[in-house]
């Protein structure tokens, strides 16, 4: 493809050289990925500069380089303000825009963004559209997975990814946006047709300066929604309305907006709200009409959740019957409140609560149930939001009756020093087990009949990150395999 194609769709850049003859036949962000006649763009990382790399891509034979500075080179620079965003706009170029021919709805916030996204799947696929889904646990093109680096990825890959959706004649794409995507520009360019808002929180606080500056990167999605050269279709934004954060995010976007919520009047309400042992069941208020809604979903969350859903749904013109039955038939997400059943006496749930807010969900939806003891096992991640700790702790104090904090991926951190953060603020009143399958064993030995152990953290993870190496751990299995154990040894 010529590169004078592809720089039309960059809205300022200069170059030294001339670049009118020169085609390329790739686009790479890293080096080590060159080859011949390939368009490099050097990216400032957080662990690396990528202008360093260069001369190592031309040496691989780059045909041109993308950079933020002048550099000596002996092939054409393209010098850009911000090569991210000069990347995201020529993969998009590259592919041949392909988010203008998809249904595109991104959902951002900080919890419930891969419970939303597998809602709004399941929604799609009720009304006998092809789907695709780019998140936290997996991509999925028309039913089949693919594994994902990254809950958003880079704008090259999800570029690539959205051609081969384009190609499988996927009619609605859904995806997670993660405020680091947002920040980093991997969704720039994206042709998004609704933008969801699910809630704000403390989280991720060792990247964005303070809760405003996490904000401001959520309110891009709405800021970029119909920034495209598609102006054929309606964009929309669905906010949730009990958010302290819904009047800045309103303002951000030019676009039509439809509000959600329970509490503050909005579009798309929830009232008769029945949060049962089984589910959920309540009368959703929408523009078009009323519906009684039961799913097997648990808790307030789900509610949230459903509701947004809903939104996004009914402005891609999905009728309220087919949202009414999805909501009915919902299998949930995998690590989402999935209980694990092996015949005991008591409840045990694994759930990726890793927020202050998520885990105050979860053990509230437990407490209205649970006639019992519940106990938490719960820790916190390494090399992240260091801030979230003792809230965590103090979260699994107020509403759980036996705490057990634990390790959950350490990363390259002691993790004795995460469960220090966690804890030194404490007194009495829990118990510390630094190996998560010894922790897990404590509160299955002592859980009694009518109890609910909550394993919370780390949800669908298969894996536990010590020092840079993911050992094989999965919560789901290890607490089955602790279950039937405890059985055999009880017969
Ligand atoms: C802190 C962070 O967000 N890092 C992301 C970032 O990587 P980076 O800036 O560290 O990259 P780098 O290693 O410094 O490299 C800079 C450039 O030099 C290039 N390079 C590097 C070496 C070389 O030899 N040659 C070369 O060309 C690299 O290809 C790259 O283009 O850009 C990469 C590509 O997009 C991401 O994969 C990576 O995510 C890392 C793995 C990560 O853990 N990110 C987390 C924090 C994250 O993004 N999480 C959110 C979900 C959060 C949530 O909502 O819960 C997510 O969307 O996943
Ligand atoms: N709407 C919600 N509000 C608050 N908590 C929620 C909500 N939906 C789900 N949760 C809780 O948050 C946890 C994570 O949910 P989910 O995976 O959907 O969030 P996410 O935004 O995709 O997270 P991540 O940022 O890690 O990708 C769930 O296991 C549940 O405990
Ligand atoms: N998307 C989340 C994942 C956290 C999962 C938790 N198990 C941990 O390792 O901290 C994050 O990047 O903060
Ligand atoms: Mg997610």
């Amino acid at each position: 493809m010529k590169i004078t194609e592809l720089l039309k769709y960059v809205p300022y850049y200069k170059t030294k050289n001339q670049i009118e003859n020169i085609s390329i036949q790739n686009i790479s962000m890293d080096s080590r990925a060159v080859r011949p006649g390939d368009l490099f763009v050097c990216i400032r990382g957080y662990e690396v500069d990528g202008h360093k790399f260069a001369a190592d891509a031309v040496e691989r034979g780059a045909a041109a380089i993308v950079a933020e500075e002048e550099l000596e080179a002996e092939v054409p620079v393209i010098i850009v303000n911000d090569s991210s965003r000069a990347l995201a706009m020529l993969a998009s170029a590259f592919y041949h825009n392909p988010t203008e021919k998809l249904n595109l709805i991104g959902v951002t916030g900080t919890n419930g963004k891969t419970s939303v996204t597998y809602l709004l799947d399941e929604i799609f696929r009720a009304d006998q559209q092809t789907t695709g889904l780019i998140g936290t646990i997996q991509m999925s093109i028309a039913g089949t997975p693919y594994p994902v680096k990254n809950t958003t990825p880079d704008s090259l890959s999800l570029q690539e990814s959205f051609a081969k959706m384009c190609e499988a004649k996927v009619d609605t794409a859904v995806m997670e946006v993660s405020s680091h995507a947002l920040d980093q520009g991997r969704v720039f360019g994206s042709d998004f047709d609704v933008a969801v808002f699910t809630n704000l929180s403390q989280d991720h606080l060792d990247y964005h300066d303070n809760m405003d500056d996490y904000l401001r990167a959520k309110s891009l999605l709405f800021a970029q929604l119909g920034n495209s050269y598609n102006v054929e279709r309606a964009k929309f934004a669905i906010i949730n309305n009990d958010s302290p954060a819904a009047k800045k995010l309103i303002r951000s976007t030019a676009q039509p907006v439809l509000t959600y919520g329970v509490n503050q009047k909005a579009d798309l309400m929830a009232s008769d709200i029945d949060l049962h042992e089984k589910g959920v069941s309540f009368t959703m208020e929408t523009p078009m009409g009323s519906i009684h809604i039961e799913s097997p979903l648990m808790g307030l969350f789900s509610v949230y959740n459903m509701l947004a859903s809903a939104g996004a749904a009914l402005v891609s013109g999905v009728s309220l019957q087919v949202i009414q039955q999805a909501f009915k038939h919902s299998k949930g997400v995998r690590g989402r409140f999935e209980p694990v059943l092996e015949g005991q006496e008591f409840g045990v749930v694994v759930d990726y609560a890793h927020t202050p807010d998520s885990l105050e969900n979860v053990l509230k939806t437990m407490k209205d149930f649970c006639r019992g003891t519940i106990h938490v096992v719960v820790g916190c991640g390494g090399d992240r939001d260091r801030s979230k700790r003792a809230v965590m702790a103090d979260v699994a104090m107020k509403y759980g009756d036996d705490i057990i904090f634990t390790s959950d991926n350490p990363r390259t951190e002691d993790p004795h020093r995460i469960l220090e953060d966690m804890t030194s603020h404490l007194s009495s009143g829990y118990e510390v087990i630094e190996d998560r399958k010894q922790a897990i064993k404590r509160a299955v030995n002592r859980a009694q009949q009518g109890d609910i152990i909550l394993i919370a953290g780390k949800g669908h993870e298969t894996y536990q990150e010590i020092n840079g190496v993911r050992y094989d751990f999965d919560d789901r299995e290890v607490a089955r395999e602790l279950l039937r154990h405890s059985k055999e040894s009880n017969t």
